[in-house]
């Protein structure tokens, strides 16, 4: 029998949250299997891609790496429209992540595409004893809210290729991956804002 196995499926994916949650070494982790225990704060935005076979199937995800500080906020609407998958990730340890990251659920549900998935991550999860921010409380938000939650650690590496690999089941199920002979990417910003290392004035 004829299957439509093998096929790549390009997928848009942004992560969203506070500054220092972990986001560029959550794909770090990912995408090269390394964690820095000085990751550099992000400039704008970072690319990056990598392929994730579910079971016969391939989704390639194309990453964008948003940066977290509060100057960059304005840049955040290219990055999240027309994206298949939003990452919201805050730091267990620092409960103002948390308030933040709701925020940007509140954004995206106002602005941005009602098909995005969104997953909520708790990254940190390997600094247990100094949680600010319970499981339980976060578990709770993220079902009022349809998005799906786990805790995450891109030291340990727990769940982080599992929240992955999750996105991209849920994306294969709603059908909201891309064909690539259609559209490789939706909305993709100027590449003169990614990393842009100094400014004009
Ligand atoms: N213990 C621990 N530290 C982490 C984890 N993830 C990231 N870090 C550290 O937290 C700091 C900030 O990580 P980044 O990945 O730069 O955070 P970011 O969200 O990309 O920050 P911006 O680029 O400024 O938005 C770095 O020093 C990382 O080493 C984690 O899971 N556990």
């Amino acid at each position: 029998m004829a299957t439509a196995g093998n096929q790549i499926k390009n997928a848009k994916l942004v992560l969203l949250g506070d500054a220092g949650t972990g986001k560029s070494s959550l794909v770090l982790r990912f995408v090269k299997g390394q964690f820095l225990e000085f990751q550099e704060s992000t400039i704008g935005a970072a690319f990056f891609s990598k392929t994730l076979a579910v079971n016969d199937e391939t989704v390639k995800f194309e990453i964008w790496d948003t940066a977290g500080q509060e100057r960059y906020h304005s840049l955040a609407p290219m990055y999240y429209r027309g994206a298949a998958a939003a990452v919201i990730v805050y730091d267990i340890t620092n409960s103002a992540t948390f308030i933040r990251a709701k925020k940007w659920v509140q954004e995206l549900q106002a602005q941005g595409n009602p098909s995005t998935i969104m997953a909520l991550a708790g990254n940190k999860a390997d600094l247990l004893e100094a949680r600010q921010v319970s499981a339980e409380e976060a578990q709770t938000y993220a079902q009022e809210n349809e998005l799906f939650f786990m805790e995450t650690s891109a030291k340990t590496a727990i769940n982080v290729n599992d929240i992955f690999y999750e996105i991209a089941k849920r994306l294969l199920q709603s059908q909201s991956v891309q064909d690539p002979q259609v559209s490789i990417l939706m909305d993709r910003p100027a590449e003169r804002f990614v990393n842009r290392t100094s400014c004009c004035s």
